[in-house]
C-alpha cells in the first residue's frame, strides 16, 4: 500500500507535499506479539496465533487515510447554482485517539455554503473526507479542523461548519470511566464564522435534525 501522504507530520499542513508511505505489515505483527509478551500472554497458544496478524490488519485498515491524500477526494466538482447552505448531518465517524490507541466514535455535521460560481461537489465526498481524516492517529479537535480546511482548500466556499460528536472509549472504559460523557467540536470558516445569522441557521438544522 504506497500512496501519497506527509513528510514529517502525516497530520499537518505538510499533508499536501506527499512522499510514499507504506504499511509494514511484518513489523506490526513483531509488535502485536511483543505487546502480547509484554502483558504476560501466550502468543502460542491457539486462540492467539493468528492475532498479530489480524491485528496489523485491523490497524492498516483503522490508519488508511495515512496513505491517501485526502485533497483527492474533492477533485470532482461541478456547477450547480446554489449558493446556500449544504449540509449533511449525521456522518458516521469512528476514528483513533492518538494517546492511548483506543476508539472515538460519534457524528460528524458538515456543511459549506459554495461560492458565488456555485462550486459544489458530490455530497458522499463531504462523508469520504470525513473517513479519511478519521482513519489516522487523531484528536478530536484536529480532525474537526482538518475536513473544515479541506473544503476551504478545495471549494473555496463562502463558509464552511465541521461539528463533531463523539464519545472517547479512552474516557469509558479506562481512566476517568465516564462511559457516555461525549465531546463536541466545531470547526467554522468564512461566512460561518463572520455571519452570526449563518451560523445559527447551521447550528439550528444541526441541533434540530431529529
Ligand atoms: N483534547 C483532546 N484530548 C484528548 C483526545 N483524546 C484523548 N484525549 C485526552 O488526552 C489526555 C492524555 O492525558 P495524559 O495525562 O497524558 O494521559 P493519561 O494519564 O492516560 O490520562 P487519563 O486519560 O486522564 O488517565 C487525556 O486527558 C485524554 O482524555 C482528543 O481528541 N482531544
Ligand atoms: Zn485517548
Amino acid at each position: 500500500m504506497t500512496t501519497r501522504t506527509g513528510k514529517n507530520h502525516p497530520n499537518g499542513e505538510d499533508d499536501l507535499l506527499g512522499s510514499d508511505r507504506v504499511f509494514d505489515q511484518d513489523r506490526a505483527e513483531k509488535a502485536v506479539r511483543e505487546l502480547l509478551l509484554a502483558c504476560g500472554e501466550d502468543p502460542d497458544r491457539d486462540g492467539l496465533l493468528d492475532t498479530p496478524a489480524r491485528v496489523a490488519r485491523a490497524y492498516r485498515e483503522m490508519f488508511a487515510g495515512l496513505y491517501t491524500d485526502p485533497d483527492h477526494v474533492l477533485d470532482k466538482t461541478f456547477d450547480e447554482s446554489h449558493e446556500e447552505l449544504i449540509l449533511v448531518t449525521d456522518i458516521p465517524m469512528y476514528s483513533t485517539c492518538e494517546h492511548h490507541l483506543v476508539a472515538f466514535h460519534g457524528v460528524a455535521h458538515v456543511g459549506y455554503i459554495p461560492n458565488c460560481e456555485g462550486k459544489v461537489t458530490g455530497l458522499s465526498k463531504l462523508a469520504r473526507l470525513v473517513d479519511l481524516y478519521s482513519k489516522r492517529p487523531q484528536v478530536q479537535e484536529r480532525l474537526t479542523s482538518q475536513v473544515a480546511d479541506a473544503i476551504v482548500r478545495k471549494l473555496e466556499p463562502r463558509g464552511v461548519i465541521v461539528v463533531v460528536e463523539a464519545e472517547h472509549l479512552c474516557m469509558a472504559m479506562r481512566g476517568i470511566r465516564k462511559p457516555g460523557a461525549r465531546t463536541t467540536t466545531s470547526a467554522v470558516r468564512g461566512l460561518l464564522k463572520t455571519s452570526a445569522s449563518s451560523r445559527a441557521e447551521a447550528l439550528d438544522l444541526i441541533k434540530g435534525r431529529r
